[in-house]
């Protein structure tokens, strides 16, 4: 029988699950788990706050731990795992990548609204020059079609990048989407830059989308333990691992060591476990940016409005990452129309 191609599993755990955790991982969380992947066999460990180099800040949350001190001690812990960090133009610089360069980052993630490809191009120069591994991030894939996307896609690979993901930032592809956007990409790309896909929780189909982007030609797939991550949660690693070994698709991944990774080294960790409730699976469905939950879900405390309808209107209204402030205009519109509304 001849063995099928390899798909390589990177963990975000300590990078999308930030934005479940309110950015608050200690050093010995980013130790601790980074162990267990490396044991387990995960080769790229992304390490950042949640919204990237950068991310700190009263608009996305400010972290526990300067994520220059996690991504130096999660590179101390690796023995062959690559520690990856996220940028997103704007939010982190190339200041940034140089810290997290000198800190032990091997790999930077990319990141761009998927209309904007264009504002990457210095940062995925600048991480060749570093002599880093790159990988390009069009996220929100939903609001696009496969060839405006795979567009997206060539301006990224002409830039330096060596892999560039769909993005189901909102967990709102279904299944066909996904086939459509990743042979779209694999098509554009051919040998110049390999696919992958980045799945969330909101419709429970972050592993089955991850299948089909699998198929269509993706060879680098996204997890994180117990789903912890954004929204409803990302494509759980420990499920990733055991559904490739199951398909006879070669990971490199020691199944066990990743259900126990999950289980007895995330688990106790843990501040919420993601799941589809109503906001987030309101969010699947108007396609709204997953880490918009948390804000959402604080401004509609302060203001006194349910949390799945202001998601609602964000969606309906489009709004990308870096518009968090907008969140609370949208609360405060909902508080005022509720004030007006006659009992
Ligand atoms: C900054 C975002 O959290 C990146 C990501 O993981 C997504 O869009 O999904
Ligand atoms: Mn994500």
């Amino acid at each position: 029988m001849t063995e099928r191609p390899a798909v390589r599993i990177t963990d975000t755990t300590l990078r999308d699950g930030s934005h479940a955790m309110a950015h608050q991982f200690t050093e010995e969380h980013a130790r601790a788990v980074t162990r267990a992947l490396d044991a387990a066999g995960v080769r790229v460990v992304e390490v950042t706050h949640g919204d990237g180099l950068g991310g700190s800040s009263f608009n996305y949350g400010f972290s526990h731990t300067d994520e220059i001190e996690l991504v130096r001690a999660a590179a101390d812990e690796a023995t062959q795992a690559r520690i990856a960090v996220l940028l997103l133009p704007g939010v982190g610089t190339v200041a940034h990548l140089r810290q997290a360069h000198d800190a032990g980052a091997g790999v930077v993630r990319i990141a761009t609204h998927c209309t904007e490809a264009d504002i990457a191009a210095q940062h995925f120069g600048a991480a060749r020059e570093l002599g880093m591994e790159t990988v390009g991030f069009l996220m929100l894939a939903h609001r696009i079609g496969p060839e405006a996307l795979a567009a997206q896609a060539r301006i990224m690979a002409d830039s330096g990048c060596q892999c560039v993901y769909v993005v189901d930032s909102a967990g709102a592809l279904l299944p066909d989407d996904v086939r459509d956007r990743v042979s779209a990409l694999v098509a554009e790309l051919g040998d110049d830059a390999q696919v992958g896909f980045h799945g969330h929780q909101n419709f429970s189909l972050g592993v089955a989308s991850s299948l089909v982007a699998y198929e269509a030609g993706a060879r680098q797939i996204d997890g994180t333990l117990c789903a912890l991550g954004a929204g409803a949660g990302n494509s759980p690693t420990e499920i990733l691992a055991a559904v490739f070994d199951r398909m006879g698709v070669p990971t490199g991944l020691d199944v066990h060591g990743v259900i126990n990774a999950a289980e007895d080294v995330l688990r106790p960790i843990m501040r919420r476990r993601p799941v589809a409730d109503r906001s987030s699976i309101v969010q699947g469905r108007y396609g709204v940016y997953g880490s918009f939950l948390l804000h959402a879900e604080r401004a509609a405390d302060r203001y006194g409005v349910a949390a799945h309808e202001v998601l609602r209107r964000v969606g309906e209204r489009g709004y990308v990452g870096g518009q968090e402030d907008m969140i609370i205009d949208v609360a405060l519109e909902l508080a005022r129309e509720q004030q007006e509304t006659p009992a």
